[in-house]
This record gives C-alpha cells, structure tokens and sequence, in this order.
C-alpha cells in the first residue's frame, strides 16, 4: 500500500513539475533559449555549405537573383518570428514589410530541410545561403527555382511600381551609388500644354522605339533615344521627363552631374543602371557653366553615345534638359547623340487655353478674346507661372482669367522686354521654332536671322575660348561664358 501511495506522488511530483516547467520555459520565453541551445547543438553534428548571392555582379551590374532574394525574404513567416527585424512602410498605404537587418539570419524550411539565410553586410551587400550538405543534391536546385517562381509572380503585379534612382557622392563603404525610391509622378502627356501634334510626334517616337530592338541591331546600333527638352524655366521640362516615364513604365535614374566625382564614376553610374529605364540629366547647360568637377567631355560622350558600356545602354531613354541651346557643346547635340530636340516655349493662347480647360475646366471664356489680344502684343508667361494663377483661384475662372491678364501686363510686359535680349540665344522665347520630322527625330529649324548672327558672334568667341583651352575631348570640362 505505501508502495501504491509512493508511485502516485512521485507521479503527481512529476506532473507538478513539468507543469511549472512548461510554465516558467514558456510565460518567460526561455524556451527559446532551450531552442536556440538545441539548434547549435545540433549544428555541431552536421557540415553546411555556403553560397553567397551578391548585390552586383563583376561587372557592377545588378544582379537579379539578388533582387529575388530579397523579395522572398521579405515574405518569410520565419521573419517574423526573428529576434529582430526590421519595418518598412510598403507601396500600398496600410503596407508594413519586414526587412532583414544588417548581418541578421533567417531560417527556411523547404522540403524537410533546414535553410539558413545571412544578410551580409561587409561593404558590399550579399545574402548567404547555408544548406546542410547531406541536403544540398536533393534541395538546391528545387529551391532556387522555387524562389525564382514565387518572386516571378510578385515582378508582374510589382510591374505598375516604378523607382525613381538618384545618385550619391562616391562612398568608399557602399558599392552602390544610387538611391531609389517609388516614382509616382502623376504627369502624364495628356496633363501638359503643349502643341498636340507635337505630342503625338513624341508619342508615336517612343512608341516606335519600343517595337526597334531588331532593327537596332541590324543597324549596330545601340538600342537607346536621346531626346533634348529645352526652354526657359517653367515651362514643362521636368513634368514631360516624368511623363514619358509614365508612357513607357520606365524606371528613372536622375544623375546629378555635380555628384559625380570624375570619368570612371560616370561610366560606374551608368553600369549600374538597368534596362528600359530613361536617364534624365537635367539642367546640362548650368553644368557645363557651372561645373568644377574632374569630368571631362568625352566622357559625357561616351556616356551619351553609349560606346563604353553597349551592355548597359541598351533599352535606355536618355533625356537631357537644359534651359539655353546655346550654351550646350555643338559636339553634344550633333545627331546621333541627341536623336530628338524638343523646344518647350513660353505660354502662347492655344497652350493657355489648354492650361484653362486642365485647371480651371473652362474650355471656353468671355475674357478669352482679351487674353488672346495680349498674347498677340508679345507678352507671354510660363505655363508654370500661369498655372500657379489657376491654382489659387481655382473656384473662380474668371477671377483667375483676370489675374493671368493682369500677370501678363505686368510680368509678361517685362519679360517681353527682356526677350528681346534674350531672344538672340533663343532663350526665353516664346515662339521661334517651327518643329519637323528629320532622319527619325523631332528636329527644331530655326527661322531667326538674329539667331544666326548670334551663333556667328558665338562661334567666335568660342573658337578664341578653344585657343585657351586647347582640346575639351580629353580634358575636364571648362567653365566657359
Ligand atoms: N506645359 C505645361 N503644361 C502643364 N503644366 C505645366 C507646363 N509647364 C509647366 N507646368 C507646371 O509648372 C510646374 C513646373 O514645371 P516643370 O518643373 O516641369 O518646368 P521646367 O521646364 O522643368 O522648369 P526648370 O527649367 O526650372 O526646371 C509643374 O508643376 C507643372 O505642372
Ligand atoms: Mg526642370
């Protein structure tokens, strides 16, 4: 009997004790010490391989299983059981994702076998894939493709997001020079002001382009367009850029030529940029006044030619904005090098009124007569600067009509004076070009005497700068006035 009662207390102990157990690993979470332990006791009886999947290939271009990995990291439900990780706001408004840290690992499991991943942070950016060897013959292959597919699928509903790339000054810790971040410019073709027939003109240009890549290549030529917007300020340059993006669902790298640093970051920036993407480098005339920077000119026509980097120019938009024509290299603009030169204008009546109809939704007005009137006299504004008008008196159309008159009596009566200076650069001008298709771009003739003779007096004072300078092809490019 006092057997009996012995063998059911020590039984009754045991439940006791491994209720309190089974409390104290689990309400304290020591559990997942015991787990962790285990895990590294295991590990100590297997040997593992390790493949290391690297952000840039050799060539510094991207590498896309490294995209892919990332992506499908992001999905793991282990993440969110990690020690720590990171959130991120998504592309939807109510997106939170989890991002690997830096030098944090994760663990997979596919087909019964444990899969470890490192992102590794030293410098350069990796993922490290470890596998048990006994596993790799059987999972690896199986796995990747797994990862490939599941990302696949995640690339075509991501087809809609574009990124928007900057570049950053050279930095000896990171191996990639440009930030991105989402691309959600809402202009589009139909938002701007501008001659329609010219628009259809860019449109059908870009439309053809995308259909070229054949015949491109029977020509031997690199598959890209370049495309010149120039006007004054204000006037569109920018917005169009955005919405050509948004016409071919292209990525955008914006490089800032001041933050490049000399020739061989230049060709570095442009190896890192992917394909159906348009290049935009904006206010070139200011650089090349301005600039102080080690970069010479033939490297920026290499850069536009696409010679250095045939792998990477390909299925690329190049655009180029500048504010005065005139202050651009000859050696830049040549065709070849710039395929389409588009002018953006000062407002004239039939841009205002298309300004009216997106702003104020008037597509006709009884002060319109006497906007036209004024428009007729010379005076003229930028479309910015007249939509900034609508803008603020939006609920009103005729108080904002009257303000774009009185704006145009005084501002654009000022401008009209200076224009007239101006005018010998074209720049500033409001009407002064008439645009044709030649030899496959949008060309601009120009139909000023005054234009000419200026381009005379130019010409000179640049052969007299030359002198000085000697070649600009192989040395960095000089401030010249
Ligand atoms: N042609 C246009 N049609 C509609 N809106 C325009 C037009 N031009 C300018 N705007 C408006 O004016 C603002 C400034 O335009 P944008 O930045 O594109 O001009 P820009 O030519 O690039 O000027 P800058 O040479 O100073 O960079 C934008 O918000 C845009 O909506
Ligand atoms: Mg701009």
């Amino acid at each position: 009997m006092e057997l009996f009662f012995r063998f059911f207390s020590a039984i009754f102990i045991g439940i006791c004790f491994s209720w309190l157990l089974r409390i104290l690993l689990f309400r304290t979470g020591l559990i997942f010490l015991v787990k962790k332990w285990w895990a590294n006791l295991e590990d100590c009886f297997h040997v593992y391989q390790s493949f290391r999947i690297p952000e840039f290939n050799e060539t510094s271009q991207h590498n896309h299983l490294y995209r892919k990995v990332s992506a499908y990291l992001t999905s793991l439900s282990s993440l969110e059981d990690s020690d720590f990780t990171n959130l991120i706001t998504g592309n939807k408004p109510n997106d939170i994702i989890l991002r690997l840290d830096s030098n944090q690992t994760v663990q997979d499991n596919f087909l019964g076998a444990k899969v470890f991943w490192t992102n590794e942070q030293k410098g350069s950016r990796n993922f490290v894939l470890r596998i048990r060897k006994a596993d790799k013959r059987r999972i690896l292959r199986p796995y990747l493709q797994h990862i490939h597919t599941l990302t696949a699928d995640e690339n075509e509903q991501r087809k809609g997001d574009l990124k928007l790339f900057m570049n950053s000054k050279p930095n000896n810790h990171s191996d990639t020079r440009w930030k991105s971040i989402q691309f959600k410019h809402p202009s589009t073709f139909d938002s701007i002001a501008m001659e329609t027939d010219l628009k259809e003109k860019v449109k059908s240009d870009l439309e053809s382009f995308l259909k070229s890549k054949q015949y491109y290549h029977r020509l031997g030529r690199v598959w890209k367009r370049s495309y010149l917007l120039y006007g004054p300020s204000g006037t569109g340059k920018s917005s169009f850029v955005a919405a050509m993006a948004n016409f071919l669902s292209y990525d955008v790298y914006d490089i800032d030529l001041f933050k490049v640093s000399d020739d061989s970051d230049l060709k570095f920036l442009l190896l890192q940029t992917t394909s159906k993407s348009v290049i935009v480098v904006e206010d070139l005339d200011r650089f090349l006044i301005e600039k102080s920077s080690a970069l010479s000119l033939s490297a920026l026509l290499n850069f536009m030619d696409g010679i250095l980097t045939s792998c990477c120019a390909e299925e690329r938009v190049m655009v180029f904005t500048v504010n005065c024509k005139e202050q651009v290299e000859p050696a830049i603009l040549r065709p070849g090098r710039i395929d389409v030169h588009i002018h953006f204008p000062l407002c004239d009546f039939s841009a205002f009124k298309n300004l009216a109809i997106n702003y104020l939704g008037v597509k006709d007005h009884k002060l319109f007569p006497q906007v036209e009137e004024i428009f007729q006299t010379g005076a003229s504004l930028s479309p910015a600067e007249i939509s900034e008008l609508m803008i603020a008196n939006r609920n009103s159309p005729s108080r904002a009509i009257k303000s774009v008159i009185s704006a145009l009596q005084t501002d654009g009566d000022r401008r009209r004076v200076s224009n007239i200076g101006r005018r010998l650069s074209d720049c500033g001008s409001r009407k002064s070009v008439a645009e044709s298709i030649e030899s496959g771009g949008v060309v601009c003739s120009e139909n000023t005497q005054t234009g000419k003779e200026f381009r005379k007096l130019y010409g000179f004072l640049r052969m007299k700068s030359n002198k000085i300078s000697q070649s600009f092809d192989s040395s960095p490019i000089r401030k010249e006035s």
